[in-house]
């Protein structure tokens, strides 16, 4: 999954371990040598380092300029340990932030990658026995981590303990997974004891409640319908009445495809949101639809606040950058990852085990 955007992250690690093998093979032109360096480590011992930081004796202050001095430089390499600096980065910077632009990473979230991996690694020493390469892991998997993993929540934890019956009601545009999503999440909550009745407030396409029709015979769940046409909030209420009255935990509302656009779609949004409030909306589109996908989520966003996406296809070759950006752009959590066309194809989005993923050199 993935693998695109996983080969450029790799592409960044090998890109920095170049432009600092140089600094391997040499000290900085104006060191001293090392036995300057060793007796200089065993007199001061601990306080080099102060020294170190306090060496602006040429009236400029190297905290200021954030480049290490001439003598920290010589100091790390004496000591057996490099410090990266701006110009070993400038580079393998740029080409990340071209690769995260190329693998449909948004822009706003592309540029954080690249601050918070600057920050932890200029000026940072590294010992020669560790690799350059575990120091960039380290810097692109909490820079990645902060960035996916916006507004994570633990969502079967939140079904379990709300009032029941819980009401999540699914938006997106027209063919993204929606309906199909619907039904393996109710196959998911039964795997974990709970049951669910689907709605179908889809009045607005010709065959819309047959293809959900045939999702709740195969998996044997009880469907609320009215006719094409009808009011989607009623059905959706409908739904939650039964629900009530027959002790089922979960409604999964279907909605019709739309753009945020749509104004009188959208506003049948807002009477969903009036008429049955309910507990959760999730947002569906398609992990392949990349920059799209990540503007459409802001887009109905703004209009109907969400609670969560779900990204389907996700086992499509796609770039990765909504899975990356969704979460930052929007503020609100990647909650399922669809991963092909069965009921079981659904994972529950772990933004720890992409990083992972995407970090994993095999
Ligand atoms: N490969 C793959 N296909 C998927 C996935 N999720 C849905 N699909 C397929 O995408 C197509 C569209 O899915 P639907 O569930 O009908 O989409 P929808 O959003 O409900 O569509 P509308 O009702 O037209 O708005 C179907 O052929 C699904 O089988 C997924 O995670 N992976």
């Amino acid at each position: 999954m993935f693998d695109g955007l996983k080969d450029k992250l790799s592409g960044f690690r090998e890109d920095v371990e170049e432009s600092t093998e140089a600094d391997d093979e040499a000290p900085a032109e104006s060191a001293p040598s090392e036995s300057d360096a060793a007796t200089d480590d065993s007199s001061s011992g601990g306080d080099a380092v102060a020294a170190a930081e306090s060496d602006d004796s040429d009236g400029e202050s190297d905290a200021e300029s954030d480049e290490p001095s001439t003598f920290q430089r010589a100091k790390a390499f004496a000591t057996g340990r490099i410090i990266i600096e701006e110009e070993d980065l400038e580079e393998p910077l740029w080409n990340l932030e071209m690769a995260l632009l190329e693998s449909d990473v948004e822009m706003s979230v592309a540029e954080e990658i690249l601050d918070s991996v600057r920050e932890s690694m200029l000026g940072e020493s590294r010992k020669q026995v560790e690799t350059t390469g575990e120091l960039v892991e380290s810097a692109l998997h909490d820079a990645l981590l902060d960035v996916i993993a916006v507004g994570q929540f633990d969502f079967e934890g939140r079904i379990a303990e709300a009032d029941k019956p819980v009401t999540i009601v699914f938006t997106g545009v027209n063919g993204v997974g929606k309906t199909t999503s619907i039904a393996k999440l109710s196959e998911w909550l039964g795997d974990r004891g709970y049951s669910t009745v689907l709605a179908n407030g889809d009045t607005y396409r010709a065959g819309a409640n047959e293809q959900i029709r045939e999702h709740a015979d195969r998996l044997g769940r009880d469907l609320i319908s009215h006719d094409q046409g009808g009011d989607p909030a009623a059905v959706i209420y409908d739904a939650v009445e039964y629900a009530e009255a027959n002790d089922v935990d979960v409604v999964l509302g279907d909605t019709a495809g739309r753009l945020h656009t749509s104004d009188d779609l959208m506003s049948q949004l807002e009477k969903i949101d009036r008429v049955v409030a309910p507990d959760m909306t999730l947002f569906v589109d398609e992990a392949v639809a990349g920059q799209d996908a990540v503007n459409r989520a802001k887009e109905f966003d703004d209009a109907a606040a969400i609670d969560g996406a779900i990204l389907t296809k996700a086992d499509a070759d796609s770039s990765g950058g909504a899975a990356i950006s969704v979460a930052y752009v929007t503020g609100k959590p990647i909650l399922f990852l669809g991963t092909g066309q069965g009921y079981d194809d659904i994972t529950r989005f772990d933004p720890e085990d992409l990083v992972e993923s995407l970090l994993d050199e095999e």
